[in-house]
């Protein structure tokens, strides 16, 4: 399998390469060079395997020659085998219609764990095979970060600078990270958003006197094997609910768009996905985007779900892309101007292919609230706020899908990482689970700096340890 990038120009890499690389180095996104397809025999065979094993399936033909098929189970094997659920993803019902898709049961308590533990092990693998030292910048609106800092605390050759928001991110998130005092990880708060962090960390990727330097790797959703890993529970959830031969909807709670791409991959290699609902929540670019055509950016405004505070939506790019007819030079042209402008209006032809498969909702802070409550007295589940935006979204649509079509609203946070949110909605004030330990009784570690990338990219310097065989600055 070769990946190439959205903006054309780069050059293609392998899986290893691409895992390695982050962003690409005309500016755009690793796709592969065409979607890998099951057929629905093969997606029936699907059905039972164990989670470690489906993913395994699922990953195969995007991984190539990058691991044999026996090294892709071990490592499969090993990131599902830390879950606190023998699921890993279970799926629950809470109506007649609606399920909910547990993403939450990894070791930080987000979605994120899913594709993040993966990740860590495949950084370590394929360092493995050189005499080289990554350097981890990675952005965070707070679940990202923890997820990704427990991937890599510890292991060799990996450093990791987490950038989050100064004050933006709930406290249970922020602990997460800045507790885990380890050589390798640096958590930095910034003044700003998660979009002027995610930013900077485009930014350093085309800053070539820090990539001659540094080795510098991504775990945001802009490195492909985050999408990968995130594909398979779109398989696990449908095939639950008698795919290949049922449809089977998914309300995605959307902030970077990567989640709901995985689910758009998922529909790209055979699985029958009838419908793609993209959850927004104010801060709704996504939801102008797909409804009116309108991708233009604003600020960000805080809400109670921050994780989804987000205006500038990576993996967008790469649904462009193929909207466009994956014309790469176009697309860059209309990237060049978003980012001159913040301001992109979509052609017809993209709309309408958006409109096949995705339609959207914006929830405001008063529906978010009362679908919490409505989940807890209707159906006794406490969900976080992310989720609840989700489930907004799929009972407002449901009406427009035949009545048999389920649809799955993916539950991508515990509620405790949102405590306060969920007691003020609900009244209940669920517990942290055992496995997050003490954390509140943890010393915290983190530098602050000034929103400007010349503050975050002189540290990063500073203290970053340079790849094999660089050039002393
Ligand atoms: C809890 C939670 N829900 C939803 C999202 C949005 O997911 P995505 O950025 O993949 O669209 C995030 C952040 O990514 C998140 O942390
Ligand atoms: N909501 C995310 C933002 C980063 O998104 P990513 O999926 O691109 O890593 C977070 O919690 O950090």
């Amino acid at each position: 399998m070769k990946y190439i990038s959205t903006r054309g120009q780069a050059p293609s890499l392998d899986f290893e390469g691409v895992t390695l690389a982050g962003l690409a180095a005309d500016g755009g996104l690793y796709v592969p060079e065409a979607w890998p397809q099951f057929t629905r025999d093969e997606i029936a065979a699907m059905a039972g395997l164990p989670y470690a094993e489906l993913a395994a399936r699922i990953m195969t033909p995007f991984v190539g020659e990058s691991l044999t098929p026996q090294r892709l189970r071990e490592l499969t094997a090993q990131a599902y085998g830390r879950f606190a659920h023998a699921a890993v993803t279970p799926l629950r019902q809470l109506d007649e219609r609606h399920w909910v898709l547990e993403l939450f049961h990894g070791p930080t308590l987000a979605f994120k764990d899913v594709a993040l533990q993966m990740l860590g092990l495949l950084f370590e693998e394929f360092l493995a095979r050189r005499d080289d030292h990554l350097t981890i910048v990675g952005a965070t609106s707070g679940d990202t970060g923890s997820a990704a800092i427990d991937a890599v605390a510890g292991r060799a050759k990996v450093d990791i600078f987490m950038l989050h928001p100064h004050g933006r991110v709930s406290d249970v998130q922020r602990r997460q990270m800045t507790t885990v005092i380890a050589p390798n990880v640096t958590n930095i708060a910034i003044d700003g958003s998660f979009d002027d962090a995610q930013a900077m960390v485009k930014r350093m990727f085309n800053d070539k006197a820090m990539t001659d330097r540094f080795g510098i790797a991504a775990v945001n959703s802009i490195n492909w094997a985050r999408l990968m890993s995130q594909v398979v529970y779109y398989f696990a959830a449908a095939l639950q609910l008698g795919a290949p031969a049922r449809e089977v909807a998914f309300a995605v709670p959307t902030g970077n768009f990567g989640d709901v791409f995985a689910g758009y991959v998922a529909a790209k290699m055979g699985l029958p996905v009838k419908r793609l609902i993209v959850a927004t929540n104010i801060n709704d670019i996504l939801h102008r985007a797909l409804s009116t055509g309108d991708y233009s950016a604003g600020t960000v405004t805080p809400t109670a779900a921050p994780s989804m505070d987000i205006q500038v939506s990576s993996n967008f790019e790469r649904l462009l892309f193929d909207a466009c007819g994956r014309d790469g030079a176009a697309l860059s042209a209309q990237m060049a101007q978003f980012d001159a402008t913040k301001d992109l209006q979509l052609t017809n032809a993209q709309r309408e292919a958006m409109a096949a498969l995705f339609t959207s909702a914006r929830c405001e802070p008063a529906q978010m609230a009362q679908t919490m409550r409505w989940a807890y007295e209707a159906c006794g589940e406490v969900l976080d706020p992310h989720t609840a935006i989700g489930l907004y979204a799929a009972r407002a649509q449901a009406g427009e899908l035949p009545a048999d079509v389920p649809v799955v609203t993916l539950a991508t946070a515990h509620p405790a990482k949102f405590v306060d949110a969920v007691e003020r909605a609900t009244g209940v004030r669920p517990p942290l689970p055992a496995r997050v330990g003490d954390l509140f009784e943890r010393e915290e570690r983190c530098e602050h700096l000034p929103g400007t990338y010349e503050a975050v990219a002189a540290y990063v310097a500073d203290h970053a340890t340079p790849k094999t065989g660089a050039k002393e600055a």
